[in-house]
């Protein structure tokens, strides 16, 4: 036997984008892993390179835009089958571009009380629920 595998751990930043009151959510493609689970964009995050060079990185290579972050929400932790994600979620707004999709299968712009109506990746359903409750409603659990 080899030597025992450590268990793959990712560090992923992806984006909320926020538009008139709704949210971006992203298909992933067929091909991807976790395929045509709904996310949010964004990706790995590369040595030496910052959570915010990251998500400007990966959402101009996934969508062709650069953003502007207004927040981040806490980092949250999931264990997949067979990796585990560590997700940091940025709350954006477009700042240029228009969007094209270069790797996912389709993007739809919802309010934010319908995001759960999609099929998501497993890791950002705890990500939504810390949205709508401390971003999207922060008034309601007072
Ligand atoms: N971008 C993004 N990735 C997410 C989210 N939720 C979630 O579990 N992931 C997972 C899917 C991927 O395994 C990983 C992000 O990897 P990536 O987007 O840079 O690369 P990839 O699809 O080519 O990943 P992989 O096939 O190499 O695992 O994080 C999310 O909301 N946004």
């Amino acid at each position: 036997m080899g030597p025992i595998q450590e268990r793959k751990h990712v560090h992923v930043t992806c984006a909320i984008i926020e538009k008139d009151d709704l949210v971006l959510a992203a298909q992933r493609s067929a091909s991807m892993s976790l395929p045509l689970k709904w996310e949010f964009p964004g990706g790995k995050i590369d040595p030496d390179e910052s959570c915010e060079e990251c998500l400007q990185r990966e959402i101009m290579e996934e969508l062709g835009i650069t953003v502007t972050i207004s927040s981040a929400l806490p980092s949250h932790t999931h264990c997949y089958t067979s990796f585990t994600v560590t997700l940091y979620p940025f709350i954006c707004t477009i700042d240029k571009g228009e969007i094209v999709l270069h790797e996912h299968a389709a993007i739809t712009w919802l309010a934010p009380e319908k995001l759960c109506e999609l099929d998501w990746a497993e890791a950002d359903l705890p990500v939504i629920e810390t949205y709508l409750k401390d971003f999207v409603n922060p008034l309601s659990s007072r």
